[in-house]
Parts: C-alpha cells; sequence; structure tokens
C-alpha cells in the first residue's frame, strides 16, 4: 500500500508558510480594494444619476430658452397666489388669468409683483418694480451745473441750440407774436465725446429747466410695451418737472431704419419708436418740454423720426478743429496748476484728431503724472506723456495716426 500525501509526515517548509502568509495577505488587501471599488462604483453610479439631472434640465432650459427667444413676453402683474396656481392681470388688456408656475417660481412671487409672461400665460420671469426700472432708467437733474463757458469750440452748434431750444423756453411770447411754432425737436449728431450731452445740459442750467436723460439703448426691452410705457413715463416725468430739457441719448437704438426682419423684438422697438413720435406730434400737451436727442449713426436712422414737426433741427457736432481744440485745453487745465512752459497751440497740434472727451482724459492724465512724480505743478512733457500712453492704450484710428 502505498502512503497518501496526507500520511506523510513533510517537515515544515518555510517558504510555503511564508507564501501563504503572502497570500492571506494579498486576500485581505483584495477585500479591501472589493470593498473600495464597491463604494467607488456607488459613487460612480450617483453621479452618473446626477449627471443624468443636469443634462435634462440643461435641455429642459435650453428649451425653454429657444421658446423664450420665439414667443413675445407680456408685462402682467400678480394679483392673487392660489392653490391652483397663480392668478395675473395683463397690462394693456387688463385681462385676469390663472397660470400655473413652477415651485420655484411660486416662492419668487408675491401679490403686486411683476411677470413677464408668454403667449400661452406662462410665467416667464419676474421683473423689477416700475419704480426701480424708471430709476435705473431715467436721469433727473433739477440743476446741472454745466454751462455754456465750460464747452470749447462748439460757437455755431451753441448758437442754433440756444436758438431752438433756449429761446422758447425763455421767451415763448416771441413765437406766439411772430405766429410760428418753435422747433419740437433737436437733434445733435456727431463722434461721440465731442460735447452733445454738454450742449443739452447747458442749454438746461440756462433756463433753470430740468434736465432728465434717457438713453435709447434703456428703451428697447424685450417685454411687450414696456418701451412705450417707459416713453409715456418720460414725458410724464418731463411735464412734471416743467419747464425741461428731455435729452434722450443713443436715439438710433429706437430709431433705426425699418429692417426686414420680422422678429418680436423689432417690433417691440417699432412700437416704443411710434409711442415716441407720437409723443413729439401731440406738441400742445408738452408744454415747456424741449427735446433734445443725439446719435452717433446719423446715416441709420429712419427718416420718419427727421419729418418736419418731429427732430427738423439737425445740428452737427463734429470733433474740435485746432483752435478748438486749444480752447477745450485751456478749459480742461483751468483749476489745474500749469506749468508756464506749457503751449496750448502745440498741445492742439499734437492732439490730432482728438475729441472733447480725449482732451479731458489726456489732462487727467497729465495730471497723473505730475502726482505720480511727486509734484504738484504739470509741466508739457506730462501733457506729452499723457497723450502717449491714452493713445497707446485706446488702439484706435487716434492712436495709428499719432504714431504714423
Ligand atoms: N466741446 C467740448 N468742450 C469741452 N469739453 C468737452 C467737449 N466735448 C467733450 N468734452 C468733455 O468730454 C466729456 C464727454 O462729453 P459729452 O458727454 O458731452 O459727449 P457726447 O457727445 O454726449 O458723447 P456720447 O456721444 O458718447 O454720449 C464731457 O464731460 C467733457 O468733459
Amino acid at each position: 500500500m502505498t502512503d497518501t500525501v496526507d500520511d506523510v509526515d513533510l517537515p515544515y517548509d518555510e517558504e510555503a508558510a511564508s507564501q501563504q502568509e503572502k497570500i492571506e495577505a494579498l486576500r485581505e488587501r483584495l477585500d479591501v480594494l472589493e470593498g473600495q471599488n464597491d463604494e467607488m462604483r456607488d459613487e460612480l453610479l450617483d453621479a452618473n444619476a446626477e449627471n443624468n439631472k443636469y443634462q435634462q434640465k440643461l435641455e429642459r432650459l435650453t428649451h425653454e430658452n429657444k421658446k423664450l427667444k420665439q414667443s413675445p413676453l407680456f408685462v402682467a402683474t400678480v394679483q392673487e397666489l392660489t392653490d391652483e396656481g397663480v392668478v395675473i392681470k395683463q397690462h394693456g388688456n387688463n385681462q385676469e388669468a390663472l397660470t400655473e408656475v413652477t415651485d420655484e417660481m411660486r416662492e419668487d412671487l408675491e401679490p403686486d409683483a411683476r411677470v413677464a409672461v408668454n403667449n400661452s400665460l406662462s410665467v416667464v420671469q419676474r421683473l423689477d418694480k416700475e419704480t426701480d426700472v424708471r430709476a435705473r432708467v431715467m436721469q433727473v437733474d433739477h440743476s446741472p451745473d454745466v454751462t455754456y463757458e465750460d464747452i470749447g469750440g462748439l460757437e455755431a452748434q451753441m448758437q442754433e441750440v440756444r436758438e431752438t431750444v433756449e429761446m422758447p423756453l425763455d421767451r415763448p411770447e416771441m413765437f406766439q407774436e411772430v405766429g410760428i411754432d418753435p422747433p419740437s425737436g433737436v437733434l445733435l449728431h456727431g463722434p461721440p465725446g465731442t460735447g452733445k450731452t454738454m450742449l443739452a445740459k447747458a442749454v438746461a442750467n440756462q433756463t433753470d429747466a430740468t434736465f432728465i436723460k434717457m438713453a435709447g439703448s434703456e428703451l428697447v426691452h424685450k417685454f411687450i410695451g414696456e418701451g412705450a410705457k417707459l416713453v409715456r413715463d418720460l414725458f410724464e416725468v418731463a411735464r412734471e418737472n416743467e419747464p425741461a430739457v428731455l435729452f434722450i441719448d443713443e436715439i438710433d437704438a429706437i430709431a433705426s431704419k425699418r429692417t426686414d426682419s420680422k422678429t418680436s423684438g423689432d417690433a417691440e422697438v417699432q412700437r416704443t419708436m411710434m409711442q415716441l413720435l407720437s409723443e413729439m406730434d401731440g406738441f400742445e400737451e408738452r408744454g415747456d418740454v424741449r427735446i433734445i436727442a443725439a446719435t452717433n449713426r446719423f446715416d441709420m436712422l429712419d427718416s420718419a423720426i427727421l419729418r418736419p414737426g418731429r427732430f427738423d433741427r439737425l445740428i452737427e457736432v463734429p470733433k474740435p478743429d485746432h483752435a478748438g481744440r486749444e480752447i477745450i485745453f485751456k478749459i480742461h487745465t483751468r483749476n489745474m496748476n500749469v506749468d508756464d512752459d506749457v503751449d496750448f497751440e502745440e498741445l492742439a497740434e499734437m492732439a490730432d484728431d482728438a475729441s472733447g472727451a480725449d482732451i479731458k482724459a489726456i489732462c487727467t492724465e497729465a495730471g497723473m503724472f505730475a502726482i505720480r512724480d511727486e509734484r504738484t505743478e504739470i509741466y508739457m512733457q506730462d501733457f506729452v506723456d499723457a497723450w502717449e500712453k491714452i493713445t497707446t492704450e485706446t488702439d484706435t484710428d487716434t492712436a495709428s495716426r499719432a504714431f504714423a
């Protein structure tokens, strides 16, 4: 009979024991790793689920966004929050409607809140309060501090603005006696920073009128009726503050030539412009309100705005010529401690093609150079350095010309 392996009394094998220990250790390690693997798999599953949720949300939002871009939005006021949904009242037609909103949206709403609703009367977004919008877009200045002496190089333009805006406010009887209507609106056009706003402010100052400014771009809203309502408000505020100079900057934003596109946004811009025209046509009720508009894009304007009785006085406000630049340098250095070596004629020559706003910036920057140098007096070289700094910073035509 042969011995079985079990029966054999084998000598203690150290190598085999250590192998066994290694296997145990590896098994334990494997267990740990498997545990970690399970945990990580769970985490991965969770992350995937989360990712899916976000993906779905993204798709929903993208879809909603697309829908929003397509459908026009109307403004409504929340009347009541009920268990069935939210009762809203549409502006314009005053119709009430019950609409459902998401829980998130509901939390954001309360009675009297202004909301934008789409065609199917779903609440799309909560809007700022009307008064907040007005405060943001309308600048009312009861005593602007710009005077005619602060404006350089625009004598002819100043003269024309005075005749057309100041005279009807100061001496309305002259127009009555002569039997003509004063010009309705004045349109200032020219490059940026040439003094258009200053002219409007100076005329308001001179006539003790309230200066009311609004930018055309602020009137362009994506909500139906918002722009037109703001135009009505604008004229109302002006009438409440008579005499007033109403300054509409960037008028091209609402009075550009009609384009062929038929998007709801364009239609809304058109409505805003129609409202502006109708306010201007209602001349009788406008009383002591003079209207000045400004644009850098005269070529873009719709001819409807330039018809007689509207903005029929067109005043070009160009960049200053050599003499104008010299005067503007003198104006902006009036309160500066400039050295005798500063040659204004030479500065005007140097700052070829600069606007009034550029010149103001050069003067401030020259002052900064002196301060950096711990000086209280400003030298000619400071102006030269300032001009160089400004032209290199603003990578414009001006810059390329200066270094040509
Ligand atoms: N003719 C000027 N005389 C003196 N300062 C000027 C003149 N033009 C511009 N400035 C300076 O530039 C600043 C900006 O000018 P203003 O706002 O009147 O320009 P604008 O023509 O209305 O510009 P925009 O078209 O960009 O609104 C003024 O506050 C003033 O410091």
